[in-house]
């Protein structure tokens, strides 16, 4: 592991693949903490909803890459209390991001360096005091290699398309567990091929099998990790 510099912010990094639960424990750990939040994943959908909104071949890496140079996303605090609002270009786009479309759209784009690159040091903004959560899939390997604490949260792919089937029916949005189970395996796959930053846990990362463990276990499990031993 790279040591952290002693005036650096401590960050833990939470990655795994979709549907794995790092949004869910991320946010409650954040909450415990009273750390800062990163949900890279959002900037990744950002992105390939701004390619699609202005008409983008997505294959058409020097587009993209510069979308992802000038796209503007800005995190919104709710007003009642709910989800954090993505907000891309002056428009609220969190709904729409979080449509599988825009997952299948944000893991296409996200396989271009451009856009890696472009997204990079966005990414280690979010590091303050008094310390930052950071979600995603290259967490832990590339934006903050120096990370004190790692985790990689896992999950069988049938129960993270079982998770994600119930989560869209209680949105009121009807899709078979299989297609779901489908759009999982492929996203999983491109993820972990791609050439630059795959899906992989980080060397020094602790993996979690979160198949059948409640929410607040896993919460519990990761905030043990950083309790002084
Ligand atoms: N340990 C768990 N047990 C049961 N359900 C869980 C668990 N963790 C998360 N969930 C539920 O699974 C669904 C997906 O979780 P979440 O969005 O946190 O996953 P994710 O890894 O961030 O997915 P993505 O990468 O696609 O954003 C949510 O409805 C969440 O409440
Ligand atoms: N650090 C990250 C975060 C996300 N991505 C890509 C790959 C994912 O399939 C997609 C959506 O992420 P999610 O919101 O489901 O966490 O974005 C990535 O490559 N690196």
């Amino acid at each position: 592991m790279t040591p952290a510099s002693p005036l650096a912010a401590p960050v833990l990094t939470i990655d795994g693949p979709s549907g794995s639960g790092k949004g869910t424990i991320s946010r409650l750990v954040a909450d415990a903490l009273g750390w800062h939040l990163l949900d890279s994943g959002a900037l990744y959908r950002a992105v390939g909803y701004a390619a699609g909104m202005a008409g983008l071949d997505l294959s058409d890496t020097e587009a993209v890459t510069r979308c992802a140079q000038i796209t503007k996303i800005a995190f919104r605090d709710p007003k009642d209390g709910g989800e954090t609002r993505v907000v891309v270009n002056g428009h609220d786009a969190t709904d729409e991001l979080r449509t599988e479309t825009a997952g299948a759209a944000a893991s296409a784009i996200a396989a271009i360096p451009g856009v890696r690159a472009a997204l990079f040091e966005r990414q280690r903004g979010f590091r303050k005091a008094p310390g930052l959560v950071a979600d995603g899939r290259d967490m832990g390997t590339v934006i903050f290699p120096d990370a004190p604490h790692k985790v990689f949260l896992t999950a069988s792919a049938a129960e993270r398309a079982r998770r994600r089937h119930k989560q869209l029916k209680e949105k009121g949005l009807n899709v078979t567990l299989a297609s779901l189970l489908h759009e999982i395996e492929a996203r999983d796959a491109r993820d972990a091929a791609r050439v630059v930053a795959p899906l992989k846990p980080a060397p020094d990362a602790v993996l979690i099998d979160t198949t059948g463990i409640p929410v607040g276990a896993v919460v519990a499990r990761v905030l043990d990790l950083l309790r002084p031993a």
